[in-house]
């Protein structure tokens, strides 16, 4: 029988931490090469709790790969020594040498800090001892212990025919993990059906899932092939399951259960089909709000990955930012950008930019940071460095003085979204705000406060009376209200719950 597959933020911090007395992890964050960005070096305490750092100690390697030293000729060649103590912020303890700031990490509860070495190299110092994770696999790159241990879990899971269930953040790489699991099974080769919940009308959910006969219902001219079917073999990957409308839920249950579908109007169907499902929400409440079924979530949850939100993985940020950025600038014909010519020339991208990102809240998490990571490419390939902010203050570097004249990138970048833009996407994704959100690579939140600034509709602004006229003149048809009034289904169908 499979086992349980749990990875809790509890979980996530042990796991940085296996041998906490014993040393530390020192990752490079920051450094004049940027293709030295996510080496690491696992550090034992000397006999007085001390680590030594300078341009010749420790190594720093990529997983395979040989160890080398920080290498800056600005750096001092003699050690400065960061003694640990339990509990306690690390000290220099040889004032004389100490080079450098050093910084508690948000949300690292006292076991990571950021250091910089004569502004030239930032390092994040974690407790505990762990050898280099590759930079990327499985298509997730990152080099935090939670994205190792989640490409431990997608392999492990991947070997299994049980459901799993994904659950983070919007932006935290569910769909990139739901691919991985497919690709590394014994599914792989055959279809990966993706299906986002969110942008399917309650009306139609059970049609375009299970399929439907000829006949069955006035417009079903032809029989069509649900999303099971056309997964059969495969994977079928349900985004979203939190908005599943209830009648679904039991049918997703019989087909988990029974591995049967029922097309509308056709006989019950034998389906091969392995069932992956992620959410944003807390499933649990959705159950003790009676909006979903617990079966289905003692079905689904008996395989859960959790994904940590991108601020509480430090690590993987910085490594992700040259990953965006080397990919931005491929499209635009200059990765060179990215590699360092002599120790004297300043660097493109240098520590401000990467200290911008490492201390911000990133709420649309790897898809935010992509963003703003393409845009700053694209405004400063032409320039001789980098500028990257970001929507979010930073969590605990000095709040900085307000400027009101000069909009964050993430902002200029929602600005840039036009109305005819968003009005477009909005059509095409059945006026999901998430659907659109996601297509037009912003955080829903950016793109609900810019709809809200042009003034386009949204199911939760319309008037009681808006609502009454729509409903009458449709004669209570919920799509046609929602076509009428520029809105989503799902948005009517939730203000017409709200005002029975
Ligand atoms: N670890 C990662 N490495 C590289 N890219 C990542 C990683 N995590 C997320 N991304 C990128 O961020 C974007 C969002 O990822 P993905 O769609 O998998 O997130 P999600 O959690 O499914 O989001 P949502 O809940 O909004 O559907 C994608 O462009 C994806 O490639």
């Amino acid at each position: 029988m499979d086992s349980i597959t749990t990875l809790t933020p509890a979980d996530a911090r042990e796991g940085e931490c296996p041998h906490h007395n014993g040393g530390v992890t020192m990752t490079i964050v920051g450094h004049p090469d940027p293709s030295r960005v996510g080496e690491s070096a696992a550090v034992e305490f000397d006999a007085q709790q001390r680590v030594p750092l300078s341009r010749r100690e420790p190594l720093f390697a990529a997983a395979g790969q040989p160890g080398r030293p920080l290498e800056d000729p600005y750096l001092s060649r003699s050690p400065a020594y960061l003694s640990f103590k339990a509990g306690e912020m690390p000290v220099w303890s040889e004032p004389a040498h100490a080079p450098c700031e050093l910084r508690p990490l948000h949300g690292a509860q006292g076991r990571a800090w950021y250091v910089v070495l004569r502004r030239r190299v930032g390092l994040l110092i974690e407790l505990g001892l762990r050898p280099p994770p590759p930079r990327e696999r499985h298509g997730l790159v990152g080099v935090s212990a939670a994205t190792a241990r989640l490409r431990e879990q997608i392999e492990a899971t991947a070997g299994s025919e049980l459901p799993v269930l994904l659950i983070g953040e919007t932006g935290t790489g569910k769909e990139l993990a739901a691919q991985a699991i497919h690709a590394c099974g014994r599914r792989r080769g055959q279809p990966l059906v993706t299906v986002n919940l969110s942008a399917i009308p309650d009306s139609t959910a059970a049609s375009q899932l299970f399929g439907h006969a000829r006949g069955a219902f006035t417009d079903a001219a032809r029989a069509h092939d649900g999303y099971f079917l056309q997964a059969d073999g495969g994977t079928l990957f349900l985004d979203e399951i939190g908005d599943a409308p209830i009648s679904l839920q039991v049918q997703l249950l019989r087909a988990l259960e029974q591995g049967e579908i029922q097309p509308i109007g056709g006989r019950v169907r034998a389906v091969d089909v392995r069932l992956l499902a992620a959410t944003d929400t807390d499933l649990e409440d959705a159950v003790a709000a009676g909006r979903f079924r617990k079966a289905l979530l003692f079905r689904l949850c008996s395989q859960t990955l959790r994904l940590l939100p991108l601020r509480d993985r430090p690590a993987d940020i910085a490594v992700q930012l040259v990953h965006f950025l080397d990919q931005a600038l491929a499209g635009l014909g200059r990765r060179e950008r990215l590699h360092m010519r002599a120790w004297t020339d300043s660097p493109w991208l240098d520590l401000e930019a990467v200290e911008a990102a490492l201390f911000a809240r990133w709420p649309g998490n790897s898809r935010e940071l992509r963003g703003a990571a393409s845009q700053a490419a694209l405004l400063a390939a032409n320039q001789p460095k980098l500028v990257l902010t970001t929507s979010a203050p930073p969590a605990t570097a000095p709040t900085p003085t307000p400027t009101p004249d000069v909009a964050a990138p993430a902002e200029v970048f929602a600005r840039a979204l036009t109305e005819s833009a968003i009005r477009e996407t909005l059509a095409a994704h059945q006026h999901s705000v998430r659907g659109a959100a996601r297509a037009l690579q912003v955080a829903p939140n950016t793109l609900y406060a810019r709809m809200r600034e042009l003034g386009i509709p949204l199911a939760g602004n319309l008037s009681d009376e808006e609502l009454a006229a729509a409903h009458a003149a449709s004669g209570g048809n919920v799509m046609r209200m929602a076509r009428a009034l520029g809105v989503s289904v799902r948005g009517i169908q939730r203000r017409l719950g709200r005002a029975r």
